[in-house]
């Protein structure tokens, strides 16, 4: 009851989809399909009329005749002509409903500020479910929607007809049905179920697949032979899925041979009825032509029904994801304060900031407490996994700290607008885009409001180290940086790198974030990039983090974090002579090179 309920539920709520969609396609499907579900009972009913009136005993009525011949192709030539033409709308629908659906995706993607949801395994699957399958899965609500509305539709035309002889057959065949719907339904819901639970499987899977057929992996699945390794995980993967869904799958075929067999019985007996009746002279010969179609079509049509709508079923539990996503509140709530920085003048502060990711147990930060000051270039080292880049995402508002609070000016970053707030940073992350966009696209991006200026955008080209790579390409700041299309080239990794640094130079923002800017740089181009740094003057505030100690002479200050704590503090050479943690990790890079 609960399930008929959800259902009937989520389908209504997914109605005003398709009006948002199109009005105009939604209505002219809302009277096609009804129009063409009550054709094939009009195509019997003067069928019926025709055969009636020529098998007539008494005088043969030609007008009649001919009435129920011009009716019958009439009819047809609709039933024929509306097919194609529901056909067509559906498809434009089906187009229209598919942009809708992924544009609605995206806004929300915009709107929820944070990572949370994007780094949370649990929401990730769900995301990535919504993602891949919102190209087809409204081709299937389009489809089966309509499907369900005309055979239910069709189905219920026949059962009318079928009064005509006794109500009771009509119940029979309506009962007959109802508990195969049921049924069809549980282990629609089982299957999906199954498939949901199965989603990081499928997810891997898919993973699988990829690494044999993309080009990022290729290199080292020629190399190291690992096709068959692949290809097996791919495939135990497979069978493990298949296993558990093959099982719901033969238990819906026997169910339904089961009740499709009891319901045979019951309509052999109807049809042994009639046929005693047009022996008996209560029934025409035209009853049995009319008795006998309407039994199959409303067979057919209750049963396309049940098909139908426990495929959309599937479909609509894929809305529930949807509106489940659509309805998220975002992980980050933006502030209310407009911030605008007068000659780019903040101070940073993070107060007493510890954090731990959601769903882990393990402090990452601990309570740590720091100062970015206007104009200050700072660097943040550590080892691996020591919470630098934790610290950018706490910065940057991607998560918010689990104790303490940072702020800007005085103010709790929280309390600003985070549009406005952001828009004062420039940033390298780590693990930067690569967009499959032109070269001026890739640049641009970070600044949208200033997309006319060449100006900038060659200064920043420059200043990135660009300019020849640039020169040399076909089609100049126009050229596609991806292969997967026409034209387009494929750019090194440290060249890459630097696309990612002019792009954040192109936003001009008064705090520069750079993380491991230089890892894919060779030497003359991150002696490039520390002077383009050095040169930043005291408009610009910038936090380093980097793992190459030798690129920390042109910062002012140095904060030293080792497992969530700030060890240290202080420029280069406070630290050196203190001889702590920083300049034990200085010694271990300086000595390879005092030792080559
Ligand atoms: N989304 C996440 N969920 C749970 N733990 C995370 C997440 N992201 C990072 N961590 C953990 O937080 C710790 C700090 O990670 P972080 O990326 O800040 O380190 P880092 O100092 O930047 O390291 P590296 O020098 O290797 O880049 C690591 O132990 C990492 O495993």
């Amino acid at each position: 009851m609960n399930t008929i309920y959800s259902y009937v539920k989520l389908t209504l709520k997914t109605f005003p989809l398709f009006w948002g969609a199109s009005k105009f396609y939604s209505i002219i499907l809302f009277v096609i399909i009804p129009f063409q579900a009550i054709l094939p009972s009009l195509t019997l009913w003067f069928s019926k009329g025709l055969i009636d009136a020529i098998s007539t005993t008494d005088t043969i009525v030609y007008s009649i005749i001919i009435f129920f011949v011009l009716a019958w192709i009439v009819v047809s030539f609709l039933n024929a002509i509306l097919g194609p033409l529901e056909m067509t709308f559906q498809g434009l629908m089906t187009d229209k409903l598919i942009a809708q659906l992924n544009k609605s995706l995206m806004d929300k993607s915009s709107e929820i500020k944070g990572l949370y949801y994007f780094e949370n395994p649990e929401f990730y699957d769900d995301i990535q479910v919504l993602e891949q399958e919102a190209a087809w899965r409204p081709v299937n609500l389009i489809v089966f929607t309509s499907g369900m509305i005309s055979s239910a539709l069709t189905g219920i035309s026949m059962l009318v007809l079928l009064t005509n002889f006794n109500i009771w057959i009509a119940c029979i065949i309506f009962v007959a049905i109802v508990p195969q719907a049921i049924v069809t339904y549980r282990l629609q819901k089982e299957a999906f179920e199954t498939l949901v639970t199965n989603s990081p499987e499928a997810r891997k899977m898919q993973y699988y697949s990829s690494v044999m057929l993309s080009k990022e992996h290729i290199k080292e699945v020629k190399l190291y032979n690992t096709a068959t390794f692949f290809i097996n995980k791919y495939m135990m993967t497979f069978n493990k899925i298949h296993t558990d869904i093959k099982k719901i799958r033969y238990k819906q075929a026997c169910y339904s041979i089961v009740f499709v067999g009891i319901g045979m019985v019951g309509i052999g007996f109807s049809f042994w009825w009639v046929v005693n009746g047009v022996l008996n002279n209560t029934f025409t010969a035209g009853d049995i032509l009319i008795f006998a179609s309407s039994i199959l079509l409303a067979r057919q049509s209750l049963a396309s029904f049940i098909e139908n709508s426990s495929l959309l079923y599937d479909t609509l539990l894929y809305m529930e994801k949807y509106f489940k996503f659509i309805s998220l509140k975002s992980d980050i709530t933006s502030g209310e304060k407009i911030l605008s920085l007068e000659k780019n003048e903040f101070t940073i502060r993070f107060n007493n900031v510890s954090f731990q990711y959601p769903n882990s147990s393990k402090l990452i930060l601990d309570n740590i407490s720091f100062t970015i000051n206007m104009g200050e270039k700072i660097a943040l080292v550590g080892e691996n996994g020591a919470g630098k880049s934790t610290i950018v995402k706490l910065i940057t508002r991607l998560y918010e700290p689990t104790e303490g609070i940072i702020e800007l000016n005085g103010i709790d970053i929280t309390e600003y607008e985070i549009d406005a707030y952001r828009k004062i940073i420039g940033i390298v992350f780590q693990d930067f885009s690569r967009y499959q966009l032109t070269y001026k696209e890739n640049i641009l991006i970070s600044n949208t409001e200033n997309t006319n200026d060449d100006g900038m955008l060659a200064i920043v080209t420059e200043k990135s180290g660009l300019e020849e790579l640039v020169g040399s390409f076909e089609h100049g700041y126009e050229q596609v940086l991806s292969k997967n299309f026409d034209n387009g080239t494929e750019l090194s990794g440290g060249e890459w790198q630097k696309v990612a640094i002019a792009r954040a130079y192109f936003r001009n923002a008064a705090f520069l974030i750079l993380d491991e800017p230089s890892a894919s740089l060779d030497a003359r181009s991150e002696h490039q990039m520390l002077e383009t740094l050095t040169d930043l003057s005291a408009t610009k505030t910038l936090l380093l983090i980097t793992h190459k100690l030798s690129a920390l002479n042109m910062v002012d200050r140095i904060i030293v974090l080792q497992d969530g704590h700030i060890a240290e503090e202080g420029s280069m050479q406070e630290l050196l002579t203190s001889k702590g943690y920083f300049a034990e990790l200085y010694q271990l890079q300086a000595n390879k090179y005092v030792n080559w």
